[in-house]
């Protein structure tokens, strides 16, 4: 299915081979690789920041850079991760005083702009911004660490946005992240997901190729029902 979008969370990679981790999820299959960035402050965990994304660059990874910025404020790191090569740039709306604006600005770095919603954000926090951004990103797990369950009333969430999107009838990707596997991803796609972070699920697999290539014949068949 050519909608359907795979984003390994490198949150769950193993950080001493990083470059060969991405090599490999991306010549297993993936789409995009997806960033977590976290401060310590807005989340409780402290993971990498714009030279952890550059030196990706160097060494060569050429897919989609997913940046997902849990970091506050957020304004000021956003620059410095469009210079180190982040594509899309997505923030949470709690962690940003301006939200309109810090979608300008990510922009104006040449990026596509993403908003985060967590388990308990609402739906009407996409109101009047929904026109101007690439990609929601629904969390389906309270941000903060890899390996959590799937909190299921996103499903509802999931409906709820993709039905506004569709409305709008702007080319946004809705985007999942939070314990998604290969046997939950079909219920996920849907309800209206068509991009599908997965941290735990794919890195701790014994074969990248074998768990992408699953998820991806569970989102085809999920369109087909
Ligand atoms: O943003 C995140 C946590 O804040 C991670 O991307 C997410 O939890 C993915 O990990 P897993 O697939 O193991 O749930």
């Amino acid at each position: 299915m050519s909608n359907c979008i795979i984003a390994p969370s490198i949150l769950s990679a193993n950080f001493a081979k990083l470059g060969e981790e991405v090599d490999a999820v991306i010549a297993a299959g993936a789409d995009w690789v997806h960033f977590d960035v976290m401060d310590n402050h807005y989340v409780p965990n402290l993971t990498i920041g714009p030279l952890v994304c550059e030196a990706l660059r160097k060494h060569g990874v050429t897919a989609p850079i997913d940046v997902h910025l849990m970091v506050k404020p957020v304004d000021r790191i956003i620059p410095d991760f469009a210079a180190a090569g982040a594509s899309l740039i997505s923030f949470h709306p709690e962690a940003s005083e301006h939200v309109h604006r810090t979608v300008q600005l990510i922009k104006a770095q040449g990026c596509q702009a993403g908003l985060v919603l967590n388990p308990a954000t609402p739906v009407e926090v996409l109101d009047y911004v929904l026109p101007e951004l690439d990609l929601v990103l629904l969390m389906s797990v309270n941000p903060g660490f890899g390996g959590q369950a799937f909190i299921p009333s996103a499903l509802d969430k999931l409906k709820r946005v993709r039905e506004r999107i569709d409305t709008l009838g702007k080319p946004i990707r809705l985007e999942i992240d939070g314990g998604v596997k290969a046997d939950n991803i079909g219920a996920i796609a849907a309800a209206g997901a068509d991009t599908f972070v997965a941290g735990s699920a794919i890195f701790n697999a014994p074969d990248y190729r074998d768990v992408i290539t699953r998820m991806r014949a569970e989102v085809a068949a999920a369109a087909k029902r």
